[in-house]
């Protein structure tokens, strides 16, 4: 499974469904990763937070996740339900997946949780395509997420030790209860924006801020403990009630908050995972109709 295998395709060659949705979840996490000014994250810009992360490591580290997706998705329609057996094929694909995204980055750590919530969002949609309402995708994903994968091992990683030290919720949380920092906060912020005029861009920096304004994210209370989640979680709402990432004041208080974060170490890389979600499930909610009898 490996992304350079891709065998280059005619333009007359239709996609599968699996084939279009792996499109669609890569198509996402590059689009998170050249979205800028994010605060603390890698970006155009350059690597916020992190020293061992860039912008085309990102890159390769998505495209490396296609067959996966895909993989996913094609587990989906062979098993046709939630259920025990597609939440173990799923869970066998995305530890899989993670070893491929290890291999590619050089064993660092940059899509674990993108892995998690993008398969879990791809198979949501494979398996009902013409349901496609973001919250029954959400809806679908939660009840497989909810199924324990005996072959899942519990190692004792930066979310799980979080979990320990302050009660937060992290990414397994978050996949069960239906993604409602998605669902409540990233989608309808998405939608507000565009509608107020704001251009793509700042429309998806104003979703971003608003996943950031309430999520327990581990990767930055394990970087920089309750202080670092209470500056990104107070500082994007400051950007969101100055006029948003469009707006004048609202650049300065981005810019703040990019400053803060990089003094603290703390990187919101489960925000920017979960920004990804958002724009995969608005791509479908926007493709909704052309999955009818197309494949
Ligand atoms: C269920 C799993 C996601 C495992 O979860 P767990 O919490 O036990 O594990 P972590 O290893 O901590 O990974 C969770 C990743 O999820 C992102 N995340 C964080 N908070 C949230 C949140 N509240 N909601 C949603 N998502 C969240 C985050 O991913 C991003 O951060 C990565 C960098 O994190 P980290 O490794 O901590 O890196 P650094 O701090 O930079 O490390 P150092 O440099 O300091 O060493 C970045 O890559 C983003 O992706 C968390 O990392 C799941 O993975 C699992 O069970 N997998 C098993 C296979 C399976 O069943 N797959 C199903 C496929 S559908
Ligand atoms: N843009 C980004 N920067 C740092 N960590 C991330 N994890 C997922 N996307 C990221």
């Amino acid at each position: 499974m490996h992304a350079f295998n891709l065998q280059p395709r005619t333009l007359t060659q239709p996609l599968s469904m699996p084939e279009w949705l792996a499109d669609l979840a890569v198509d996402a996490l590059i689009d998170e990763a050249d979205l800028s000014p994010k605060p603390a994250l890698v970006d155009r810009r350059g690597n916020g937070a992190h020293t061992d992360l860039h912008l085309g490591l990102m890159h390769a580290s998505a495209l490396s996740l296609w067959p996966a997706f895909k993989a996913m998705a094609d587990a989906a329609i062979e098993l046709g339900e939630v259920g025990l057996p597609l939440r173990e094929a799923v869970g066998c694909i995305g530890r899989e997946g993670e070893q491929v995204m290890l291999a590619t980055t050089g064993g660092v750590n940059t899509h674990r949780g993108a892995i998690w919530a993008l398969g879990l969002l791809v198979t949501a949609v494979a398996l009902e395509p013409e349901s496609c309402a973001a919250s029954s995708i959400a809806l679908r994903a939660a009840r497989l997420a909810l199924l324990d994968d005996r072959y899942s091992p519990r190692p004792l990683s930066h979310g799980a030790q979080v979990a320990q030290r302050y009660g937060a919720r992290g990414a397994r949380e978050e996949a069960q209860l239906g993604f409602p920092a998605v669902i409540q906060r990233a989608l309808p912020q998405l939608k507000r924006s565009r509608a107020a005029g704001v251009a793509e861009q700042n429309a998806r920096l104003d979703a971003l801020l608003a996943i950031m304004t309430t999520l327990a994210d581990t990767c930055v209370l394990y970087r920089a403990g309750e202080t670092g989640l209470h500056t990104m979680q107070l500082g994007a709402q400051a950007v969101l009630d100055a006029g948003g990432s469009a707006s004048l004041a609202g650049r300065r208080r981005l810019l703040e908050l990019d400053q803060q974060l990089i003094a603290l170490n703390a990187s919101p890389g489960g925000a920017a995972d979960l920004l990804a979600a958002c724009l995969f499930i608005d791509r479908i909610e926007s493709c909704d109709g052309i999955f009818q009898g197309a494949f």
